[in-house]
């Protein structure tokens, strides 16, 4: 990885999978700006994850290259399923995840409680997951990944799992916490509205292997909430033309 002015930059970026015949990427060419939020959204198993676990390091590239702004990139990984450690309680959770990072004693806890106050948790910090509702096991994970101070936000479906009323709550608050961090956010999701909602830009992608088949901007300012844009006639177009975009690909 080399460095460049952009946040990250995806550059003819290819992966196939070891022993894999197909490719799940091809030819990549993404870049993310400093505290913009992009959304990808395609069909299930085109590559979305393959693309956050590049950016994570947890998988390489076979052709390409990924750019980094800054050497100290430091990523935050958001996945569908919480994945809180049941046997800590919510604020052992988030200070253990700092601890990680090797974050002094004295400021883990400080950094949780702001973190969990953020995701408004402040009143469940004694609380062990498998006494939180899934929504709120999931503002948990949220608070985990902010309290890092990432420079990089990736959220894999955060909202996936939960039910369509939750969901529909979360996504305001999602939409809220981005505002206020302001961190470069890759948030991968099914769901148009969704990716309407909270990104500055949706990327749409192919069936595998994905390639880019376009790139929207979404014409709402930061102050945006879902009741505003849901009336405004851009929306609506939007979504229509990522819907029929994405409809050959869901069926391929
Ligand atoms: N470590 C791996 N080894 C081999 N194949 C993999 C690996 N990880 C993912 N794949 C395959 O790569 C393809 C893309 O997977 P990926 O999880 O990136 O897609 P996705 O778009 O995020 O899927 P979904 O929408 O279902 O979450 C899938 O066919 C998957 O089986």
């Amino acid at each position: 990885m080399t460095i460049t002015e952009t946040m990250v930059g995806f550059r003819g970026v290819g992966k196939t999978y070891p022993k894999q015949a197909l490719p799940v990427l091809e030819g990549i060419d993404l870049e993310l700006r400093e505290g913009e939020v992009v959304a990808l959204i395609g069909p299930s198993g085109c590559g979305k994850s393959t693309l956050l676990n590049i950016l994570a390091g947890l998988t390489d590239v076979s052709t390409g290259t990924v750019d980094l702004a800054r050497s100290d990139l430091r990523s935050a990984y958001v996945f569908q399923n919480p994945r809180l450690l049941p046997w800590r309680t919510v604020l052992k959770n988030v200070e253990f995840a700092l601890e990680q990072i090797g974050v002094p004693a004295e400021d883990r806890r400080r950094r949780a409680v702001a973190a969990l106050e953020t995701v408004h948790l402040s009143e469940h910090l004694d609380k062990y997951p498998n006494q939180l509702s899934g929504g709120m096991q999931q503002r948990a994970a949220l608070a985990r990944g902010i309290a890092i101070e990432p420079t990089l936000l990736l959220l894999d479906e955060p909202l996936g799992a939960l039910d369509a009323l939750t969901r529909s709550y979360l996504q305001e608050e999602l939409l809220r916490i981005i505002a206020e961090l302001k961190t470069t956010t890759l948030l991968v999701t099914h769901d148009i509205d969704e990716a309407i909602l909270l990104a500055d830009r949706v990327v749409v992608l192919s069936s595998r292997p994905a390639r880019i088949r376009e790139i929207f901007e979404v014409p709402f300012g930061p102050t945006r909430s879902l009741d505003t844009i849901i009336g405004d006639p851009r929306f609506g177009a939007l979504r229509h033309e990522i819907r029929e975009l994405l409809r050959p690909e869901v069926a391929a």
